[in-house]
C-alpha cells in the first residue's frame, strides 16, 4: 500500500470537465492526471498506472466504457478502480458500464460529496484488495523459501556425512544436518550453541586461516583428520573436508566430516601386523630396529647407555626336529613369556625370527645390569617347558652389546651383539658374553676366512691327504681316512680344525663334502690299477650332508662314476650328526649300507649317546676319540672305558678302530685289549696321495711303517 496521495486519472474530452473534477478533488489531497481522450488515457495508464480513473462514458473515438474493458482485461491494470461518469441517466449506458468493468457511476453535474465518499471508498478497496494480493504474494514467497529450506534439509539429512555451516562472524554452527547430531549426541538446538574449536575440530587461527586466499585469489579447499569431543565424553576420529564460502553478504565454512573410525581401526591393524610377530605377538624385527634407531637418538635423555642384547635358543633346532614344528611354535610362545618378565617397562623385547630374540635394555647406571638380566633369562629358563605332556629344557646363547661405549650406529651394535652371541655359542652354549675389541676382530677374521672359502671352493683350491689305518696284529695297512687340506693362496695350508666348522656353519660343507667323496673314489680306482691293490677309503661326513644334500645320490654316483666297489667306501659320522636328523639319517645309511657301503661313528667318547643308542644305527665300526687313547696307558680311567668300549663294541658285533695313538705302548695297550685297528702319527701322518702310495708299497715289501712315517 502506497504512502504518497492518491493519484486519479481523470478522463473526458470537455477540457471543462476535466477541470471541475482535478478542483473537486483536490481538497481530499488526491494528486490528478488527465486525459482528453480514450486513447491517451490508454497511454498514460500504460506510462504510470494510476490509483483511479474518473472516465467519461461517451468520448469521441475509444470511449470510456472501451477504455474500461482493455483496462479489465490487462491482469497488471484490472485491480484499477474505475468510476463512469455519465451525462445521460439511462439504465442501458448504466449497465453497459458496468458489464465493461467500471465499479462505480456518477451522474453529471457530479455532486462533490457523492464525488469525493465514491473516490474514497473506492480507493479504500482497492488499498484492501492490494493489502490481500501483497499477503499472497508473502504467503507464496514463505511457501517458497520453505520448501528450498526442507528440500536443502532433507538433501542435508539424506548425506551420511555429517554436514556443519560455520559463521565467520561468531565462529558458531549455523547449520548442522541429522548426521552430525548423531555422531556428536548433539540436538541441534545444543549443536547451534557450539563451534568447532568447542568440538576440538580447529583452533580458531586454523579457521581463520580457510579465508586466507592463494597467490592466485583462490580460497582453497583444506582436508584434515582430527578427533571431535562427543558429548557423552568419548571421541571419534574424522576426515574433514574444508571449504569457506560468500553466502549473501557472510562467509560461512561448509565442513562434510566423515566418521574414520573403521578406516582408523584397519590401518592400526595392519600397523600392528606389519611392526608385530604373529607367532609370540611380540614386535618383529623391523620394529626393533626402528625402536634401536629411536633409543640411539634419544639416548642422552631417556638414559646415559643403553644395551642391545640377542639371544637365541640353544639346539632349538632339535625341538622341531625331534617333536615338531608345532611343538616349536609352542616353544617359542612359552619362551616369549618368560622372556618378557625379565625385562623393565622401559626395556624392549622383540622376536627378531626363528628362535631369534633382540631387547634393548635401559641402562641407567651400570652396564652390568645387563648381565644382570642375562642371568635372569637363564632362570627363568631352568624349568622345563611343558610342550603338551613332553618336558623339554631350553638354554639361550646371549651376546651384548653397550651403547654409547661399544659403538653409536644401530647398525653396528646390532653387528656387535649377533658376534658376542655367537662367541657365547662358540664357549659352549647356555651363557652371555659381552661384546669385547677382540671379538670384533676375530668376528672381522672369520668374515675374511669364509670370504676366502667361498672363493676356494670357486677355484678348486682343496686337496685330499689319507691317513693309514693299521690292522693290530697282522700289522698290514687296512685302509686309510681321507683328510681335507685347503693351500690357502699366500697363507699355505690352513688346519682343518679351522676352516671345517666354517665350512660346516655356511653350508659349504655339502658343495665341498661331495667334492670329497668324488675324490676319495677316484683315488680308490687309481690304487685298485696300481700295483698297491684295493684300498679301503673312509670320509668324514657333516650332519649338513644328511640334513640339505642328496648324500645317498653323490655316493652311489661317485662310486658308479669311477666304477668303485661299494665295499671299499667307508662313511665316518660323528655321533653329534646321527643324533640330528635321526629318521633321515638313520633312512640314508640303511640304504647306503643296503649297498655294501661301511658306515663308522667318528669320535666316540665325547657325546652323550650309549652303545645300546648306537644299536639303532646300522653301523659298523667305532673309532674311540684320541681323548681316550691320549692317556690310555698312564690314566686307569681311561684305560677302563677304552677297554669297556671294546668289550662292547664286540659284543654287537662292531670293529674297534683307536684313533691318534702316538706311541707303541698304546698301540700295545690297544692289541692286549683286543682292539681291532689303529690310526695315528705312530703310523704315519695325513699324507698326500702318492705318498701313501709309497708308504703301502714300503709296507708291501715289510719295512716297519713307524720308519716310514
Ligand atoms: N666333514 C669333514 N670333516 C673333515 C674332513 N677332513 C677333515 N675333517 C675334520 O677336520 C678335523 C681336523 O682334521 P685334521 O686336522 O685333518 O686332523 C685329523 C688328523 O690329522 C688328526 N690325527 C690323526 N692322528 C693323530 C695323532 O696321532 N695325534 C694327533 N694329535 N692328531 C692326529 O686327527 C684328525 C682326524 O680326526 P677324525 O676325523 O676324528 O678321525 C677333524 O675333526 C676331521 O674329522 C672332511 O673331508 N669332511
Amino acid at each position: 500500500m502506497s504512502t504518497s496521495a492518491p493519484t486519479v486519472l481523470i478522463v473526458d474530452d470537455e477540457a471543462k470537465s476535466r477541470d471541475r473534477l482535478a478542483c473537486l478533488l483536490a481538497p481530499g489531497g488526491y494528486e490528478t492526471t488527465s486525459a482528453a481522450s480514450g486513447e491517451e488515457a490508454l497511454s498514460s495508464v500504460a506510462s504510470e498506472a494510476p490509483d483511479l480513473i474518473l472516465i467519461a462514458q461517451t468520448m469521441p473515438g475509444i470511449d470510456g466504457c472501451q477504455v474500461a474493458s482493455i483496462l479489465k482485461a490487462d491482469p497488471a491494470t484490472e485491480n484499477i478502480p474505475i468510476i463512469m461518469v455519465t451525462g445521460v441517466e439511462d439504465t442501458g449506458m448504466r449497465q453497459a458500464g458496468l458489464e465493461a468493468g467500471a465499479e462505480e457511476f456518477l451522474s453529471k453535474p457530479v455532486d462533490p460529496t457523492e464525488l469525493g465518499l465514491r473516490v474514497r471508498n473506492l480507493l479504500r478497496l482497492k488499498d484492501m484488495g492490494d493489502l490481500e494480493d501483497q499477503v499472497l504474494v508473502l504467503e507464496q514467497k514463505i511457501a517458497a523459501r520453505t520448501a528450498d529450506l526442507l528440500r536443502f534439509r532433507t538433501a542435508m539429512n539424506a548425506t551420511p556425512d555429517a554436514l556443519m555451516l560455520v559463521s565467520r562472524d561468531t565462529m558458531r554452527f549455523v547449520e548442522v544436518n541429522d548426521t552430525t547430531c548423531a555422531m556428536l549426541g548433539y540436538t541441534r538446538a545444543e549443536m547451534l550453541s557450539l563451534g568447532p574449536v568447542a568440538l576440538g575440530a580447529a583452533t580458531h587461527d586454523e579457521l581463520e586461516a580457510m579465508f586466507e586466499p592463494t597467490p592466485g585469489g583462490r580460497i582453497k579447499p583444506r582436508l584434515s583428520e582430527v578427533t571431535l569431543h562427543c558429548k557423552d565424553g568419548g571421541v571419534v576420529d574424522v576426515e574433514i573436508h574444508r571449504q569457506a564460502l560468500l553466502s549473501g553478504n557472510d562467509w560461512i565454512i561448509v565442513s562434510v566430516v566423515r566418521d574414520i573410525t573403521e578406516r582408523r581401526v584397519a590401518q592400526q591393524i595392519l600397523q600392528y601386523q606389519a611392526s608385530h610377530d604373529v607367532l609370540t605377538g611380540l614386535p618383529n624385527r623391523a620394529w626393533f630396529y626402528e625402536a634401536l634407531h629411536g633409543t640411539v637418538r634419544a639416548t642422552h635423555s631417556a638414559s646415559p647407555s643403553v644395551a642391545v642384547v640377542f639371544l637365541d635358543l640353544d639346539r632349538f633346532k632339535n625341538v622341531n626336529d625331534t617333536l615338531g614344528h608345532a611343538m616349536g611354535d609352542e616353544l617359542l610362545v612359552q619362551f616369549s613369556a618368560r622372556l618378557a618378565t625379565c625385562v623393565g617397562e622401559r626395556d624392549t623385547v622383540a622376536r627378531l625370527g626363528g628362535d631369534e630374540f633382540g631387547l634393548i635394555l635401559m641402562l641407567d647406571q651400570d652396564p652390568a645390569h645387563a648381565a644382570t638380566v642375562a642371568g635372569r633369562i637363564a632362570e627363568v629358563l631352568y624349568p622345563p617347558f611343558n610342550l603338551r605332556g613332553f618336558e623339554v629344557i631350553v638354554t639361550a646363547s646371549v651376546g651384548i652389546t653397550v651403547h654409547p661405549q661399544d659403538g653409536a650406529d644401530p647398525e653396528v651394535l646390532i653387528k656387535y651383539a649377533d658376534t658376542a652371541m655367537y662367541e657365547a655359542k662358540q664357549a659352549g652354549r647356555d651363557t652371555y658374553r659381552f661384546f669385547t675389541a677382540q671379538m670384533n676382530a676375530d668376528a672381522l677374521q672369520r668374515q675374511d676366512l669364509e670370504h676366502a672359502l667361498r672363493k676356494a671352493v670357486e677355484n678348486e683350491e682343496f686337496e685330499l691327504y689319507y691317513q693309514p689305518k693299521l690292522l693290530l696284529g697282522a700289522d698290514t695297512i687296512v685302509g686309510v681316512e681321507a683328510l681335507l687340506r685347503w693351500d690357502r693362496p699366500g697363507h699355505g695350508l690352513v688346519s682343518p680344525g679351522l676352516f671345517v666348522p666354517v665350512l660346516e656353519e655356511t653350508g659349504l660343507i655339502v658343495r665341498v663334502g661331495r667334492w670329497v667323496i668324488d675324490t676319495a673314489c677316484r683315488q680308490i680306482k687309481a690304487w685298485s690299477l696300481h700295483a698297491t691293490g684295493a684300498v679301503q677309503v673312509s670320509v668324514n661326513i657333516a650332519g649338513r650332508q644328511f640334513a640339505e644334500g642328496d648324500l645317498e645320490g653323490d655316493v652311489l654316483r661317485a662310486l658308479a662314476a669311477h666304477d668303485v666297489p661299494a665295499a671299499l667306501l667307508e662313511l665316518e659320522l660323528t655321533e653329534t650328526s646321527l643324533m640330528i636328523n635321526t629318521e633321515r639319517t638313520m633312512q640314508c645309511l640303511s640304504n647306503l649300507r643296503a649297498h655294501g657301503i661301511q658306515v663308522s661313528v667318528d669320535d666316540f667318547g665325547t657325546g652323550y649317546s650309549s652303545l645300546a643308542y648306537l644299536r639303532r644305527f646300522p653301523i659298523d665300526k667305532l673309532k674311540i676319540d684320541i681323548a681316550f687313547i691320549r692317556d690310555v696307558t698312564t690314566n686307569a680311567d681311561d684305560a677302563a672305558i677304552v677297554n669297556a668300549i671294546i668289550t662292547m663294541a664286540h659284543s654287537l658285533n662292531v670293529q674297534v678302530v683307536a684313533e691318534g695313538v702316538e706311541t707303541p705302548a698304546q698301540k700295545a695297550f690297544l692289541l692286549a685289549h683286543g682292539c681291532d685297528q689303529i690310526q695315528g702319527y705312530l703310523v704315519s701322518r695325513p699324507l698326500p696321495a702318492h705318498l701313501v702310495t709309497s708308504l703301502m708299497a714300503l709296507h708291501a715289501a715289510k719295512v716297519p711303517v713307524s720308519a716310514a712315517a
